[in-house]
């Protein structure tokens, strides 16, 4: 057994598919930025990024990784900026199969401005250089998402990915 953690930018899709990959698998879903609002007794992402700062997020956030049990069946829709902080990358390599979701910078901003989003500290909507900073952080984060196991890039068939995952689960 093994936990699938999904990996990628802001709207490349980790809820979206990760929920419908745990309903194919029959796996528990667990969105790690719900978990830690939870941690934090419901404040909201953008209260604790204003109040207390991101290096204090991103503390909660590496205690909340190792709150999933390893080696289980849960599909982890991960929080963006994870995979790139403290040791997560390698805690998530050693303890399931990674996949990281590969959508273009001028994609997630097509997602980003067309959908009702949750507010996200580091990523504006109404930011007229969203898209430069989409690219910067694409481009900067690249190098710890593709140590994946996995890359998809663009639309994916939820049946023949969990298919083609089985055989490594
Ligand atoms: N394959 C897809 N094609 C087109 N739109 C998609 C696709 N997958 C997700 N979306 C849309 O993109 C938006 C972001 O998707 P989703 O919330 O799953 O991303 P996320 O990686 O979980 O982002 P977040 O940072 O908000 O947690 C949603 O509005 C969703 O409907
Ligand atoms: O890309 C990021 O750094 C973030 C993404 C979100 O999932 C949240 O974890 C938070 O808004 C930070
Ligand atoms: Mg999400």
């Amino acid at each position: 057994m093994k936990n699938i953690f999904l990996i990628g930018m802001p709207s490349s899709g980790k809820s979206t598919l990760g929920r419908r990959l745990a309903r194919e698998l029959g796996y528990y879903f667990v969105d790690t930025d719900k978990l830690i609002i939870q941690e934090e007794g419901g404040r909201s992402i953008n209260d604790i990024f204003q109040t207390d700062g991101e290096a204090y997020f991103r503390e909660v956030e590496r205690r909340v990784l190792h709150t999933i049990e390893p080696n289980s069946q849960f599909v982890v829709a991960t929080g963006g900026g994870m995979p790139c902080f403290h040791d997560n990358m390698a805690y998530i390599k050693a303890n399931g199969l990674s996949i990281f979701l590969d959508i273009t910078p001028e994609q997630l901003l097509d997602r980003m401005l067309r959908h009702k989003l949750n507010e996200r500290p580091l990523f504006n909507r109404q930011d007229p250089t969203l898209l430069q900073n989409l690219r910067q952080k694409y481009t900067d984060r690249r190098f710890f998402y593709t140590q994946a196991d996995f890359t998809i890039s663009g639309e994916t068939d939820v049946e023949t990915l969990s298919k083609q995952l089985e055989a490594y689960l």
